[in-house]
C-alpha cells in the first residue's frame, strides 16, 4: 500500500523526496488500513459474547453514534451519527457493542444505504430481537469537497425490521425518542 501511495503521490505532480513527504506513504498507509479497519474485525469478536438474558421488552434505543466511513465511489469520508433501537427478545447486547458493530461496518467501503442494512442485520441476527430500527444521518465529501459542491444536504436511510416495520406505533415512538 506504501507504494501505491507513493505512486498517487508522485502522479499529481508531487516531489516525494521533499522533507515533507518522506514519511507520508507510509503514514498514509497506516491511516488507510486504520480507516477500513472493519475488514479485520469479525462479528464474534466484537460482540465478545456480552449479550445478557433480560426480561425487559422494551425498546434499547442507543442514539447519536458517530459514524466515520468512506465511500465505496470515491473513497472520500462521509460522516454523521447513527441510531439504533432495538425490541429485546429474551436478551440484551452490552451497550457498546451496538456503537462496536456501527464501527465494524463503518469502517470499510461504503454506501450508506448498505451500511444502514448490515448494521440492521447484524443487530437482529445477533439478538435475536423482535424488530431492530436503524436511521443513519450523514454528510459525504463526494458531494461536500467536489462533484455538485453542495454543502448543506445531508442524507438520512433507515432500515426496519419486524415490529418497526409492521406496527407504526414502534416506528413512531423510535422517531420521537431520537428527537430528544
Ligand atoms: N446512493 C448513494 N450514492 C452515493 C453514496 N456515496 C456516494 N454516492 C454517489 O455515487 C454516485 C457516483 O456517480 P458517478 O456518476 O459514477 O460518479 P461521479 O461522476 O464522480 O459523480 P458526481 O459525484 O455526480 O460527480 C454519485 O452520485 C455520488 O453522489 C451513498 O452512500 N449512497
Ligand atoms: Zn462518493
Amino acid at each position: 500500500m506504501e507504494k501505491s501511495f507513493a505512486n498517487i503521490i508522485s502522479s499529481i505532480g508531487e516531489d516525494l523526496s521533499r522533507p515533507g513527504l518522506v514519511d507520508t506513504p507510509a503514514r498514509a498507509a497506516k491511516a488507510f488500513a486504520f480507516l477500513n479497519r472493519g475488514y479485520q474485525q469479525s462479528l464474534d469478536e466484537v460482540v465478545n459474547d456480552a449479550l445478557f438474558p433480560s426480561d425487559n421488552d422494551e425498546m434499547v434505543i442507543v442514539k447519536d453514534i458517530e459514524l466515520y466511513s468512506l465511500c465505496e465511489h470515491h473513497l472520500l469520508p462521509f460522516i454523521g451519527r447513527c441510531h439504533v433501537a432495538y425490541l429485546p427478545s429474551g436478551k440484551v447486547l452490552g451497550l457498546s457493542k451496538v456503537a462496536r458493530i456501527v464501527d465494524m461496518f463503518a469502517r470499510r467501503l461504503q454506501i450508506q444505504e448498505n451500511l444502514t442494512k448490515q448494521i440492521a442485520d447484524t443487530i437482529q441476527q445477533v439478538t435475536g430481537a423482535s424488530g431492530v430500527g436503524v436511521i443513519i444521518e450523514a454528510q459525504h465529501m463526494c458531494m461536500m469537497m467536489r462533484g455538485v459542491e453542495k454543502q448543506n444536504s445531508s442524507m438520512k436511510t433507515s432500515v426496519m425490521l419486524g415490529h418497526f416495520r409492521s406496527k407504526a406505533h414502534t416506528r413512531a415512538e423510535f422517531l420521537s425518542l431520537i428527537r430528544d
